[in-house]
């Protein structure tokens, strides 16, 4: 199993890149004892300018084939922190790679969303995508500590 997060733009050092590192690492040393491997940002930036048609070709070109696709979108499901952990306990069961799509300005472009087999958001409310990205990588955490039986998780 392999976990990737697809983003569009380029995370520059600041609040929102430490957040994210801290989580990664969270969620890398908790997954480890349970099969969960660490998981791998890629990021893409269309530098012509294309919007969401040419971010979604540059997308493309780094889903890993046969990748469950995840797509971040605020009209997307619900899901709550256990839902998600039992979603990723299930492709991690089988060697399922997993990919999470995070859009740029203008979100992911409708074809791209069409192909995911999971959409998912964290309110109706939108928010910048590094954010996004930020609340993705605490929900990686929190679901490796649900899947632990840890006390970060209380319901
Ligand atoms: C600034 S938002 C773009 C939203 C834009 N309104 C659109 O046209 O879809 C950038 C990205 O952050 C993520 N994002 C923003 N709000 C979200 C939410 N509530 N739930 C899940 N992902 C969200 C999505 O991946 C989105 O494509």
């Amino acid at each position: 199993m392999k976990i990737t997060i697809a983003a569009v733009g380029r995370l520059r050092k600041g609040p929102e890149s430490a957040l994210i590192a801290d989580y990664l690492d969270r969620f890398a040393k908790t997954g480890r004892g349970l099969g969960l491997p660490p998981a791998q940002v890629v990021e893409i930036e269309d530098k012509r300018g294309g919007g969401m048609a040419a971010e979604a070709e540059l997308l493309s070109r780094v889903l890993p084939d046969g990748a469950a696709i995840v797509a971040l979108d605020e009209r997307g499901e619900q899901p709550t922190s256990p839902d998600f952990a039992a979603r990723l306990a299930g492709w991690r069961d089988q060697a399922r790679d997993v990919c999470f799509v995070i859009g740029g300005a203008d979100g992911i472009d409708p074809a791209l969303r069409a192909r995911a087999d999971w959409q998912i958001s964290f309110s109706r409310m939108v928010w910048p995508h590094m954010l996004a990205r930020v609340m993705l990588t605490e929900q990686l955490y929190r679901a490796a500590t649900i899947l632990a039986g840890g006390p970060y998780h209380r319901e």
